[in-house]
């Protein structure tokens, strides 16, 4: 297939002829193997990342980091060679072009790294890359003492001008938009003069988890943070300056990633384990087992790892998923399979997102025979017959494992450019085909 083709390829998605019983070995977490990349690169030693995602936002990560200069070396893991990386932190250097793809993680966590370098770097990337608020860390960079070139509209492309050190101190950015605004401030803060303040002054702030997990792997690797939730003030968070450890960290499975096959297993009746479920961890994704209870299953966590069943009955659900927002789409795709309509709220901002999640959806499902609106924040969804048909896209990989969703209990439905998965999960049509045992 010549490169191009693959946007307009259509997946015919497997129909589930009976209930699925499957073990499904979900790779590495995106959010937290490129937390984990710019962690190990600000550190003062060499550090490891075992089972890191490689995905295309997390290789995007490790190419701008080694970009600046940081030493990303192939490694041995627990399962062999490639399945680690050695992180080898060095002096950050411009000049350096950094390609953020449409990845939130890079084009917000890595300008803050740029000011720490000794020379321009310029940030770029897909159209969307361009429509995706960055203005929190652009205006509050300027604040913290970086110099920033831009076009004015507070996003993509830009240069941030690195002089080797940044003041930092205290901040206050409207955060509604992106709860990555905090992080990509946070992650970079022990590395400024006086480490960073920010305080959230906006109406609310979305993917709270995504913060506390920011919050969490920064202390995992020496920093000191004071949260909200550790007695500071409401919305503000502080980082004290200070060296960072180079750790050996074990990256946790995606659970947001596992949530197409936990779904697989409610609409089809069947039962699918995801080895290595963490017992205790910060992503959003762990509130699927209790979203996807309410909708119909059940679900165990063993020492093999997360048994989800479903009993046969899928019901509608009314839930704020306003931490949660990138559980959105395989929500509102096992919703239009329900028995009973459901309200999902809280979640505006999904509308900048890799394309407007809202409008995407609704449209998507309605043209499938469905019945979805959009409310101001969020979606209503009454279940229909839904029927065969094109489901498009968007570049967006959590459109195209909705749309695999739907397939598994309608026929003939098509996906267009499922390779838009290898965003976060490159081997999802084949995973996906494992499971249903094809
Ligand atoms: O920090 C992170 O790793 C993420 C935070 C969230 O972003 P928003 O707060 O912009 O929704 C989430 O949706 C995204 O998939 C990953
Ligand atoms: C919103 C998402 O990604 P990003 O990190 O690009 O914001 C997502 O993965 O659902």
């Amino acid at each position: 297939m010549a490169p191009n083709d693959a946007h307009t390829a259509l997946w015919p998605a497997p129909h589930a002829s009976g209930a699925v019983d499957a073990t499904v070995h979900v790779p590495g977490s995106k959010s937290v193997t490129n937390r984990a990349l710019v962690l190990a690169a600000l550190a003062s030693e060499p550090g490891w990342l075992r089972r890191p995602l490689r995905s295309r936002d997390t290789l995007l990560m490790a190419g701008a980091l080694r970009a600046m200069g940081v030493g990303i070396e192939e490694g041995v893991g627990p399962e062999g060679t490639g399945e680690a990386w050695r992180v080898l932190p060095a002096g950050l250097r411009g000049p350096a072009t950094v390609d953020v793809g449409n990845a939130g993680t890079v084009m917000r966590f890595l300008p803050p790294v740029a000011a720490l370098s000794d020379g321009p770097v310029r940030f770029d990337g897909d159209p969307r890359s361009y429509e995706r608020p960055l203005n929190g860390v652009i205006d509050a960079l300027r604040v913290l003492g970086a110099r920033i070139d831009d076009d004015g509209r507070g996003a993509l492309p830009l240069t941030v001008h690195g002089s080797g050190a940044l003041e930092g101190g205290p901040v206050e950015i409207d955060a509604s938009s992106s709860s990555q605004f905090v992080s990509a401030l946070l992650l970079s803060g022990p590395r400024f003069n006086q480490g960073v303040e920010v305080r959230h002054i906006g109406s609310a702030l979305p993917s709270m988890p995504h913060i506390r997990m920011t919050v969490d792997m920064l202390r995992s690797v020496g920093a000191q943070v004071d949260t909200p939730e550790s007695g500071g003030e409401p919305n503000v968070w502080r980082v004290t300056p200070g060296a960072l450890l180079g750790r050996d960290l074990t990256i946790e499975p995606d659970l947001s990633n596992a949530q197409p096959f936990l779904a697989a297993a409610l609409v089809t009746g069947g039962k699918v384990l995801v080895p290595d479920w963490p017992s205790r961890t910060t992503q959003p994704g762990d509130r699927l087992r209790e979203i996807f209870t309410e909708m119909g299953g059940s679900c165990e966590l063993t020492e093999y790892g997360l048994v989800f069943t479903g009993s046969g009955a899928v019901h509608g659900i009314d839930v704020d998923l306003s931490e949660v927002g990138e559980l959105t789409p395989g929500i509102a795709a096992v919703a239009a399979l329900a028995d009973s309509p459901s309200t999902l709220r809280g979640v505006a901002h999904l509308r900048l997102h890799e394309t407007d999640r809202l409008a995407a959806l609704t449209k998507e499902i309605n043209e499938l025979g469905g019945d979805v609106t959009e409310t101001a924040d969020g979606l209503h969804i009454r279940p229909r017959r839904l029927h065969g048909g094109v489901f498009h896209t968007y570049e967006d990989h959590r459109m195209a494992t909705a749309g695999a969703i739907i397939g598994l209990a309608v026929e003939g439905v098509r996906i267009e450019n499922v390779a838009t998965t290898a965003k976060t999960l490159p081997d999802f049509p084949e995973l996906w085909t494992g499971m249903l045992g094809a």
